[in-house]
């Protein structure tokens, strides 16, 4: 491989933002001295579980992660996974968290280790500083060529492009991509702009401040700075923040860039990997880099199998290893693959390096307001019996089906014309939709009824 390649811009992914299950949760809820908030930051109790994390927090920020682990133990629906997306929220945004469910290890496009190799390269960041020679200047003018067959539609290849500086001006050429970056960053006549010389990219900082006593009002939101000094061409330091995982897939010759937006990596040749590490390493002598070791959150480890655990044990050695979180709601049970018996179906030897933080079961009032953050977060009115009764419905169910029955209660009052959520509209959902307690009960009552499987019947037959 003759020259590692940084991806440009793949920061600048635009993020959607969801009503999602845990979309209320803006961080871990934590003083300056990590003392929790009874409730802040969309996060309710588990007092203890949240300062723990805040400790592992400060591991972090503080780079004193590597090779420790950390696993989230507690009954279903008390907030393991909430716990993780607060301390994600928490990082900043240099600092990677990649979250993965033990499920997605297992897949028919590559192999568990591979999964999980991805995984941990993608809970690495490098920071990379350089120096880029760019142009910059304010826009004097900009001609772009008529295509010389005058046909519409045909693309404008030749241009030209006059830019200054407070002490100089020149023209450049310009082809037909650039002419292209130039529009998409809807450049015009005054604005002031750089210009990567070796990716071409454009990027429009802003109008010049120079150009409002020659040039038509301007919006509110228009940007003013200063009309650059010297000379148009210059060395700039530029700092980028990249992955591990996205500088293999930009170096895999058979992946190439786009993969890093539709996912669809494949397997990556661990020749790649030694390439970009020793590379990475020569930028950290040379001072050109910077290690950030996010964190790496696995859901549902009971999920994984003895190889996984295996895999994990040594990846953690690793001095550039990211911390790992994992998560499980499984008391003693099988460790998957064999007929071992141990703690959250994780191995005994991989339990005892664990830090264990356990969560545990909600009080009414933290129940109560759980709900009421998640009525707000989903923009719906409820009367205060009407809330009454969905904290009973969680305590005798569970937090997640009454948190589902909040949009539905929702609609229902929409229906009949009503502006606030009441009881009845609560207790109507409640009756249409089951819960799993009144699922389970339906089954055994009727499970003559439903169609036999096979496995029923071999067992049938067995007995
Ligand atoms: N302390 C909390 N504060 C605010 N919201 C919470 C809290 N705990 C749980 N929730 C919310 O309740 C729902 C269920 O919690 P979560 O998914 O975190 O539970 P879990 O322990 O990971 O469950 P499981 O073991 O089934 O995966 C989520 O929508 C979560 O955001």
């Amino acid at each position: 491989m003759a020259e590692i390649k940084k991806p440009l811009e793949i920061n600048d992914r635009t993020k959607i933002e969801r009503i999602g299950v845990h979309s209320h949760i803006r961080g871990l809820g934590l003083n300056s001295s990590l003392d929790a908030h009874s409730a802040s930051n969309g996060m309710v109790g588990q007092l203890p579980a949240r300062r723990a994390a805040g400790l592992i927090l400060q591991l972090v920020r503080e780079g004193r992660i590597s090779g420790r682990a950390v696993l989230l133990a507690g009954q279903p629906g008390t907030g393991k996974t909430a716990i993780a997306m607060g301390l994600a929220k928490s990082l900043g945004p240099e600092t990677p968290f990649a979250p993965l469910s033990s499920s997605e290890i297992y897949s028919l496009e590559f192999s568990k280790t591979e999964a999980l190799t991805q995984a941990f390269r993608k809970a690495i960041s490098v920071r990379i500083t350089e120096e880029v020679e760019i142009i910059e200047g304010q826009v004097v003018k900009i001609t772009i060529d008529r295509p010389a067959s005058g046909e519409r539609g045909a693309a404008w290849n030749t241009g030209k492009l006059t830019l200054k500086t407070t002490d100089m001006e020149a023209v450049f050429e310009l082809g037909g991509k650039m002419i292209e970056a130039l529009m998409k960053e809807k450049v015009q006549n005054g604005d002031v702009i750089t210009l990567d010389k070796a990716s071409g990219k454009v990027t429009n900082l802003g109008r010049s401040t120079w150009t409002t006593m020659n040039y038509d009002a301007v919006g509110s939101s228009t940007k003013f700075v200063q009309c650059p000094e010297g000379e148009l061409q210059k060395r700039k330091e530029v700092v980028q923040c990249v992955t591990l995982h996205e500088i293999d897939v930009i170096n895999s010759r058979t992946q190439g860039f786009l993969a890093l937006f539709t996912g669809d990596t494949g397997e990556l040749s661990s020749e790649v990997r030694e390439q970009v590490n020793s590379k990475v390493t020569e930028w950290l002598v040379g001072g050109k880099a910077e290690i950030i070791p996010g964190v790496l959150f696995i859901d549902e480890a009971h999920m994984l199998d003895i190889e996984c655990f295996s895999f994990l044990n040594r990846a953690l050695e690793n001095e550039m290893a990211p911390i790992l979180v994992i998560a499980t709601n499984r008391g003693i049970s099988n460790i998957r693959g064999t007929n071992y018996r141990s703690p959250h179906g994780i191995p005994a030897d991989f339990l005892d390096r664990l830090l264990i933080i356990c969560t545990q079961p909600y009080t009414e009032d933290e129940i109560l307001k759980i709900l009421d953050i998640r009525c707000e977060e989903e923009d719906v009115k409820m009367s205060i019996s009407a809330k009454g009764l969905l904290m009973k419905i969680s305590v005798e169910t569970s937090l997640r089906y009454a948190m589902h029955l909040i949009i539905l209660a929702a609609l229902a009052c929409q229906k009949r014309k009503g502006a606030l959520v009441e009881r009845g509209d609560v207790s109507r959902v409640y009756h249409l939709f089951i819960d799993v307690k009144r699922s389970v009960q339906y089954l055994t009552e009727y499970q003559n009824e439903y169609m036999p499987n096979e496995i029923n019947e071999t067992e049938a037959m067995q007995s």
